[in-house]
């Protein structure tokens, strides 16, 4: 009998995909959610990678992902909450559906999913079962121009408690609290070094360090319900 797949969403690109392949490499069956199709997809497809694609935007869209999901499935060995979208705020009249938007990707999504996924999880037959919630260091202090954002990687945030609390012991629920890991197109050369000297480290350390502390989080059978910084020592400026 193969091993149960992991599921991570928003696994097309940077941070998801790069964990994608790891855990490929490390062995892992893998399922990812996907927004826009692209041909880098053809190359997770080739490795035996089950690419499903989700519209986190609504809650239809999230329903009609999990239905797709639990066709692809009987069982998953871990969830990793990893889709996101980075809105700024707007201070016009789209700001409330900004809000919306992203309180249905960070908060509601993780929460739908693995409210209808637990049977899932439980179906596992290996010894332990995962999901992780990926957060944002940013949780701690606010920020001025992404509130919206910050506001919902919180409420995400504070369900790892629930989950963990609600799920233990069959299934262990974790958060990975990441600081600036990689940039985005466009960010030059005067963002780096702000954004490199906004922590003690003054790095910008690339997805390797969160697939660290994912590795980390899958391998470890006594840890539930913590939030693992990965920022550089971002308090400590
Ligand atoms: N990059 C960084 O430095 C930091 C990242 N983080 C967190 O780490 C995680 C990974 O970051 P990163 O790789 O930069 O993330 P991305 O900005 O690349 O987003 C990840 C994926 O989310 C998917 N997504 C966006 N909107 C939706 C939606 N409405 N429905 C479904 N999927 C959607 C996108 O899918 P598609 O591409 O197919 O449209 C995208 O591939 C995120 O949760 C992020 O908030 C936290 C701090 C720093
Ligand atoms: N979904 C995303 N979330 C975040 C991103 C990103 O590119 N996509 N990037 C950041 C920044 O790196 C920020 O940490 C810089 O201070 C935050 N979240």
């Amino acid at each position: 009998m193969s091993a149960s797949p992991i599921l991570i969403t928003g696994g097309a690109q940077r941070l998801g995909r790069h964990c994608a392949e790891r855990l490929l490499d490390d062995g892992h069956e893998l399922i990812i959610s996907y927004r826009r199709e692209r041909p880098e997809l053809e190359a997770l497809r080739e490795r035996g990678v089950v690419t499903l694609a989700a519209d986190f935007s609504s809650e239809a869209g999230i329903n009609d992902f999990i239905a797709r999901l639990k066709q692809a499935t009987t069982s998953l060995r871990a969830i990793v909450h990893n889709a996101s979208d980075w809105a700024p705020d707007s201070q016009g009249e789209e700001a409330g559906a900004i809000f919306e938007r992203l309180f249905r990707i960070h908060m509601q999504a993780p929460y739908l999913i693995n409210l209808q996924c637990r049977d899932l999880l439980e179906a596992c037959t290996e010894p332990q079962r995962d999901i992780v919630h990926i957060t944002d260091y940013v949780v701690q202090k606010g920020s001025k121009k992404h509130a919206a954002y910050a506001a919902t990687k919180a409420g995400l945030d504070n369900l790892t408690l629930s989950f963990a609390a609600m799920y233990a012991p069959e299934i262990q629920v974790n958060a990975i609290a990441p600081a600036l890991i990689m940039l985005n197109q466009g960010d030059d050369e005067a963002y780096v070094e702000k954004a490199k000297s906004k922590s003690a480290m003054q790095m910008i350390p690339g997805p390797g360090v969160i697939y660290q502390s994912l590795r980390y989080l899958l391998d470890n059978r006594y840890v539930t319900g913590i939030t693992l910084p990965v920022d550089g020592g971002r308090h400590l400026r």
